[in-house]
């Protein structure tokens, strides 16, 4: 209770003047309500029984006065305490927001959106009632009730101590019940945050519940968290409403006590008629008072488990931050080097492991390797998103823990897979990284984006109002109006992270020309498992497993022929028609799948002409695990994810995550085996496929052949 108090003292201090009008506007008000009843002792005992109507009117004129000043200084103090409730509402929402911008990255990670909602709204809001609740019933009661005790005991003591002893016993049975109250209470906010992230990730999740049709399995998964939420919010109405019940069968029994000795004094003579009425109209008042102080409980308590959890958040550690300058010269570009770098996310799991690179200003690099390799890690890493467990990142020669990662940030551009649009119009979103630019500035850039002609388009052109996080627009709209944005800052260095993922063959090449022009006077870090795109690159990091494999150029690396070979290989020899709708591959790419290996190359020509090309857009499913398979696939273009639910749970695995040049159900070819996986769309696809029966009609014509195809592909399905 002591830290309640505290926390709405410290909420109130920087109100003083208000705080003291409230106070003093409660207090009139108090000493009205408190000692009104004492009115009826010298109404009774001065007025009624010695029939004097001169002290009637004096005693009612008084009392009227009074009421006036009491009643008017309420409902000044009402206004104001309004007032002051919705500045402290204002003042710990802005707090807790403004101190969620400085929180680490990666408690975001670790923490569902959905509790961090919650804080802003139910815990606040619950803060805001216990604020009322105390400042107006709780200080009320408390005050009526000490102010009245101190009357009864003039009236009479022995009365006065059987009331006290009653109002002890009130407050047992709650403060008994108390630290369970507060446990459910805590319990019953965290099942509330639970439920309303599930609603929340149901609905982001739309596409894949419908696209695998898990719908009975998701209304399950919500029933059971409902029944959790059932027993908690069961107990914790139990548990309130005998902090209310508690008292309220206590009241019942001091009044009997009260009614009883109080009539027996009077009827004794020991005390007089007045005071007898008096003590019982002073009695009720405090006994509501101290019926409403058991309401205030609960308030309360929940304003204890509110606090504590704001408490929690606010003690979250805000990012590291140094404090040196980033200040490039104009015409003076940015150079970054690793050195020695290792970096986990999680305890004894090295992501990223004894990483050196260096790139001089002004040059492009790219960063390749499979998927999990740790890429996009050095690039959050570059940015100051996480520190190294081990070794440094410096930029212009100053290592990112002592810089001031603000200052870094501002001289960089970048354009993730995934671009998040704010809710407001396209130049709005366009406007966040220059907030100053001229329209014609954002026009420029929205033109080197190649998304101006789209947008002038729309009736309501730049004015547009993104909404639903840039779900009225296409993955590729939201990818390009992501590029202009990074374009519009003008930076010292562009961080590509599969900045062109989501766009189809023919925008790719144009946008991935613009940003070779982007590239001169600044120096580029491109993210790609597209590899075409990056062969002119300065310099190529190839990532393996955590660990840099490879650098070097794109004919250098050739020239080694390591993994950068191998992956080139994997892709060479695949080819999308410009709209992404159709594919082809070449007889020596056909040659270097497992099964197909030292076929004759005549057949193999047969054979490339069987393949037909499929799309599906991201998040489709494109194999549902258990289906009847009867195809092959080799990813063109785009992503994929390898999933499993494994059996009675409902939590999906992710196995693995291919792209382009990867290929993926080939025993398929062998024969009718059910699929043993899910695999869906991460990016906007382009398949080739082979059936199985076109491949062995083709096959039959060749026996040995054909043999040798399915012997080899049951050596791997084995
Ligand atoms: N926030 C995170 N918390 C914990 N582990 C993470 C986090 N982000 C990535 N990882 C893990 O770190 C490893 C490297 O991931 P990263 O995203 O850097 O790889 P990548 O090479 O960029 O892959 P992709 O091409 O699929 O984007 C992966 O094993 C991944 O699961």
């Amino acid at each position: 209770m002591i830290m309640v108090l505290r926390n709405l003292a410290s909420y109130l201090r920087p109100y003083k003047l208000l705080s003291f009008l409230f106070f003093a506007g409660l207090f009139l008000d108090l000493a009205f309500v408190s000692l009104a009843p004492l009115s009826f002792k010298f109404m009774v005992d001065n007025a009624i029984i010695p029939h004097d109507f001169g002290q009637f009117y004096l005693i009612l004129s008084i009392l009227g006065i009074a009421g006036l000043i009491g009643f008017s200084s309420g409902i000044i103090s009402d206004y104001i305490l309004s007032k002051l409730s919705a500045r402290v509402q204002r003042d710990l929402r802005s707090g807790l927001f403004a101190h969620l911008q400085h929180v680490n990255i990666a408690f975001f990670q670790r923490t569902r959106a959905s509790d961090l909602l919650s804080y802003l709204s139910g815990d606040l809001s619950a803060i805001d009632r216990a604020m009322t609740v105390i400042l107006t019933t709780g200080i009320q009661s408390v005050s009526v009730v000490i102010i009245s005790a101190g009357v009864l005991f003039t009236l009479e003591w022995s009365m006065a101590v059987l009331v006290l002893i009653g109002a002890v016993l009130i407050f047992t049975g709650p403060y008994l019940l108390g630290g369970r109250a507060q446990a459910i209470n805590a319990q019953y906010k965290d099942q509330m945050s639970l439920m309303t992230g599930d609603v929340q990730e149901n609905i982001k999740a739309q596409r894949v519940i419908k696209g695998f049709h898990l719908q009975q399995l998701m209304i399950d998964k919500f029933h059971t968290r409902l029944q959790s939420l059932f027993v908690i919010d069961y107990k914790k109405n139990v548990i309130n409403s005998s902090l209310e019940r508690i008292p309220m069968i206590s009241l019942l029994l001091i009044n009997f006590t009260i009614i009883g000795f109080g009539s027996y004094l009077a009827l004794q003579g020991q005390i007089t008629v007045g005071a007898l009425v008096a003590f019982f109209t002073m009695y009720t008042s405090m006994g509501n008072s101290v019926f409403n102080l058991t309401f205030a409980i609960p308030a309360f308590t929940d304003a204890k488990v509110s606090m504590d959890r704001i408490q929690q958040l606010l003690v979250e550690l805000p990012e590291a931050n140094g404090t040196v300058q980033l200040q490039p010269l104009p015409n003076q570009q940015l150079d970054i080097e690793a050195r020695e770098l290792t970096f986990r996310y999680a305890e004894k799991q090295d992501v990223l492991k004894d990483i050196n690179l260096h790139i001089p200003p002004g040059t492009t690099a790219a960063f390749v390797g499979s998927s999990g390799s740790g890429k996009s890690t050095m690039v959050q890493l570059i940015l100051g998103f996480y520190a190294p467990n081990e070794g440094h990142i410096r930029i212009n020669g100053i290592s990112l823990q002592e810089m001031d990662k603000g200052s870094l940030r501002e001289q960089i551009g970048i354009v993730f897979q995934d671009n998040f649009l704010f809710r407001g119009t396209i130049m709005d979103n366009l406007r966040l990284s220059k907030p100053h630019a001229t329209r014609e500035e954002v026009i420029q850039a929205a033109a080197k984006a190649e998304i101006d002609g789209f947008i002038q388009s729309l009736p309501d052109g730049y004015e547009t109002e993104v909404l639903d996080e840039g779900g009225n627009f296409s993955g590729g709209q939201r990818q390009r109006i992501a590029i202009a944005r990074a374009i519009l800052r003008d930076p010292q260095i562009l961080l590509l992270d599969e900045a062109t993922s989501a766009l189809d063959p023919i925008s790719e090449a144009s946008i991935n020309e613009t940003f070779r022009r982007l590239a001169h006077n600044r120096t580029v870090v491109t993210v790609t498992h597209r590899l075409s795109a990056i062969t002119d690159a300065d310099q190529i990091f190839v990532f393996d497993q955590g660990k840099l494999i490879e650098s070097g150029t794109h004919r250098e690396m050739l020239a080694a022929e390591g993994y950068y070979k191998e992956l080139w290989d994997k892709q060479n020899g695949l080819s999308v028609s410009p709209s992404g709708e159709e594919a082809e591959i070449d007889e020596n790419r056909l040659a270097r799948l497992p099964f197909f290996r030292d076929m004759n190359i005549d057949v193999l020509r047969e054979i490339k002409d069987l393949f037909n090309t499929e799309t599906f857009s991201a998040g489709q499913a494109v194999i549902h695990e258990g289906e009847a398979g009867n195809k092959f696939y080799i990813i063109a273009r785009g992503k994929v994810e390898i999933s499993k639910r494994p059996v009675g749970d409902a939590e999906r695995i992710r196995l693995a995550i291919l792209a382009d040049g990867d290929h993926f159900g080939e025993i398929a070819l062998l024969e009718n085996v059910p699929r043993t996986a899910d695999v869906s769309a991460l990016t906007e696809c382009t398949f080739l496929t082979l059936q199985r029966k076109v491949l062995h009609y083709v096959l039959s014509q060749y026996p040995e052949l054909d043999a040798r195809v399915r012997e080899k592909l049951k050596e791997r399905y084995n």
